[in-house]
């Protein structure tokens, strides 16, 4: 079943992708997949097959993405393969009924996004740390000729396939590779998003930059990431740990990010929203049963993470490459 999506997912990317370029996508893929799996990737495979087979009717554009009808599948059945491949992260999605109450309430980020972007109708998107896939899916839906959604974690792509399963005919892919490993200037998106990614990167100008490679001249740019209150001279960078978070690097102020924006050739940079990360939006669930949002915040102040930082903060900035 991986080999298949591989081969589908290389004849589909040939309408975009330089045939060298392709290949080097498709080789890290199948190495990824194919020849050093991922140690729980078989047992996510087993999980993936115990869904039902598709197609179904799918609604890509509402908040919790639905994929078939209720009563159309054994609840119980559908519900046992989704557990396993938890945890679930960005959603939420509805299975035949069952609701998968993911701990990230994705639909409310893409709600602040979503009204700011050019129509996505017929253009080629590229989704960079796409997570499970859901905003790919809410791009889909909005008529895009093609979404590339692109993300390191093996259980994600597994998530995605849960959904493509029901949804072939939809022109969108997954790609188990890290930004950094896409090949350099394809310019061949008109809309690249980056959310929640710029902060895990040690190198955040190199990351705006790949962004930018990757963009047809005036295409759009959708930066999401932590920020810090401040002037165009604040930046926070944590001594260690952020919000329990290891891998946190650079926390700029709006002003400074634009900066940054700016000096790597970026023009029109505008933030269209600026928000605290609240509790009903990241937290545990029945189907992300780890630590979450609260857990990482100061108990007797939560405008603080356990750190003592600024509790995390996150902006939206659109841009355009000229
Ligand atoms: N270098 C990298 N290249 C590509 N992906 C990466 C890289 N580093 C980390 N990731 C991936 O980026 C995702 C970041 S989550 C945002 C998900 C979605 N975008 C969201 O906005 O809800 C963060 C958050 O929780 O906001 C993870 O899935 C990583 O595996």
């Amino acid at each position: 079943m991986l080999e298949q999506y591989i081969l589908q997912c290389e004849t589909a990317l040939a309408t975009n992708f330089a045939d060298a370029s392709r290949q080097t996508l498709m080789a890290l893929t199948r190495e990824r997949l194919i020849d050093r799996p991922h140690g729980d990737l078989s047992r996510w495979m087993a999980a993936l097959e115990a869904l039902p087979a598709g197609p179904a009717s799918c609604d890509l554009g509402a908040d919790a993405l639905r994929i078939g009808e209720p009563g159309q599948q054994d609840l119980q059945a559908v519900r046992a393969a989704l557990e396993g491949l938890i945890p679930w992260r960005k959603g939420p999605f509805d299975f035949f009924g069952v609701q998968v109450d993911t701990e990230w309430r994705s639909d409310w980020k893409w709600q602040r996004v979503a009204p700011h972007l050019s129509p996505l109708a017929g253009r080629r998107v590229l989704d960079v740390g796409c997570g499970s896939g859901y905003h790919c899916w809410r791009i889909a839906a909005e008529g895009a000729s093609q979404v590339v959604g692109i993300d390191p974690t093996i259980l994600f792509l597994i998530q995605f396939l849960a959904v493509k399963r029901f949804a072939q005919q939809v022109p969108a892919w997954f790609l188990p590779v890290r930004m950094e490993e896409m090949p350099a200037e394809q310019q061949n998106f008109d809309t690249v998003l980056s959310m929640g990614v710029l902060y895990h990167r040690r190198s955040p100008l190199d990351h705006i930059l790949e962004l930018k490679g990757a963009l047809a001249s005036g295409g759009e740019l959708v930066l999401e990431t932590l920020v810090v209150e401040g002037d165009a001279q604040t930046v926070l960078m944590p001594e260690d740990r952020y919000a329990v978070m290891r891998n946190v690097f650079f926390l700029p102020s709006v002003a400074m990010l634009t900066i940054w924006l700016q000096r790597c050739g970026f023009v029109d940079v505008r933030c269209v929203d600026e928000s605290t990360t609240t509790m009903e939006e990241q937290r545990a669930t029945d189907w992300m049963r780890f630590q979450s949002l609260p857990d990482f915040l100061d108990p007797d102040n939560p405008a603080l993470t356990r750190e003592g930082y600024p509790a995390p903060r996150r902006a939206v900035l659109v841009a355009r490459k000229p």
